[in-house]
């Protein structure tokens, strides 16, 4: 049984705890300062306490999950030892800048918060990951190694993505209301419809272009759908809202730089 201790049991650190609990394979403890984090976690962890540094004493892996910007912090509070591995997600801040200031093995990723259904998408770096850390990502989803380089573009495209495709999903909703569903009704079908369509496109061989094409019937209603999406720039503004989040951790690691 892999011990996991979790710091900062907010939305990440409470998805992940909550996505590791679905397995058995794991003795959990979640670590904050707030009491009503620790209440929110209560069920998925076996113990918790917002003493960090008693909490993290056991753990073959620690998860720093608290906000870029208390890292360093936390970093200052923790004494661990080369045996215990370090999994860092805050958004921007370098694997380097954390292996600087702590003796355990460090590994940078970027999660997103489908680890509390076990559908997590996230990327790790090669650097510093072990078969202890692929072995919880595989339990929580999907995961990709990359350079640390690519960081910045994961953490836009599957960090970030998850609310990119809520506003589409909410976009989907908001046509089926004006067409006279009920709010609950079509809000089910166009989530649902998202989750069968990312299975589809992760499980067939044929390309997006080709799916595409299986739905639109010839002289059918998809393809009338699809000309207004060809004629617009929705595919444009996807692409935009990505490099946008992408320069913003690009800026989230320039303020690490100067320290
Ligand atoms: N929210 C998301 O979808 C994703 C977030 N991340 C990263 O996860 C990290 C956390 O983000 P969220 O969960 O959204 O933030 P959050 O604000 O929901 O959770 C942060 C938690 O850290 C706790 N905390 C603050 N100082 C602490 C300390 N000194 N010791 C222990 N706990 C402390 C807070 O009480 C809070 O519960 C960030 O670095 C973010 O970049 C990464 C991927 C996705
Ligand atoms: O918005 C953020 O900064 C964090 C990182 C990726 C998702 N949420």
């Amino acid at each position: 049984m892999t011990r996991v201790s979790v710091i900062g049991c907010g939305n990440m650190g409470g998805a992940l705890l909550r996505g590791l609990a679905r397995t058995d394979s794991y003795h959990l403890t979640a670590i904050d300062l707030d009491p009503d984090a620790l209440a929110g976690v209560a069920d998925a962890a076996d113990e918790t306490t917002d003493d960090t540094a008693a909490g993290v004493t056991d753990a073959d892996v620690v998860v720093l999950a608290v906000k870029p910007n208390v890292a360093e912090a936390v970093l200052g509070d923790l004494d661990l030892s080369p045996d215990q591995q370090l999994v860092t997600l805050a958004a921007g801040l370098p694997r380097g800048f954390v292996a600087e200031r702590t003796d355990a093995t460090v590994v940078r990723i970027m999660p997103n918060l489908g680890a509390e259904t076990g559908d997590v998408a996230a990327a790790a770096t090669t650097e510093g990951l072990t078969d202890e850390v692929r072995a919880m990502l595989d339990d929580v989803g999907e995961f990709v190694e990359i350079d640390e380089s690519l960081m910045d573009v994961s953490t836009a495209v599957n960090g970030s993505g998850p609310a990119f495709a809520f506003y589409l999903i909410d976009a989907m909703k908001r046509g089926g209301v004006e067409g006279g569903l009920d709010p609950d009704q079509a809000e089910t079908l166009a989530a649902q419809t998202f989750k069968g369509a990312a299975e589809t496109v992760l499980r067939d061989d044929r390309s997006v272009d080709e799916l595409i094409d299986a739905v639109c019937s010839p002289k059918g209603t998809t393809i009338e759908g699809m000309e207004v999406l060809w004629d617009s720039d929705a595919d444009a503004a996807v692409v935009d809202a990505v490099a946008a989040a992408e320069e913003r951790s690009r800026e989230l690691a320039e303020a690490f730089d100067d320290e």
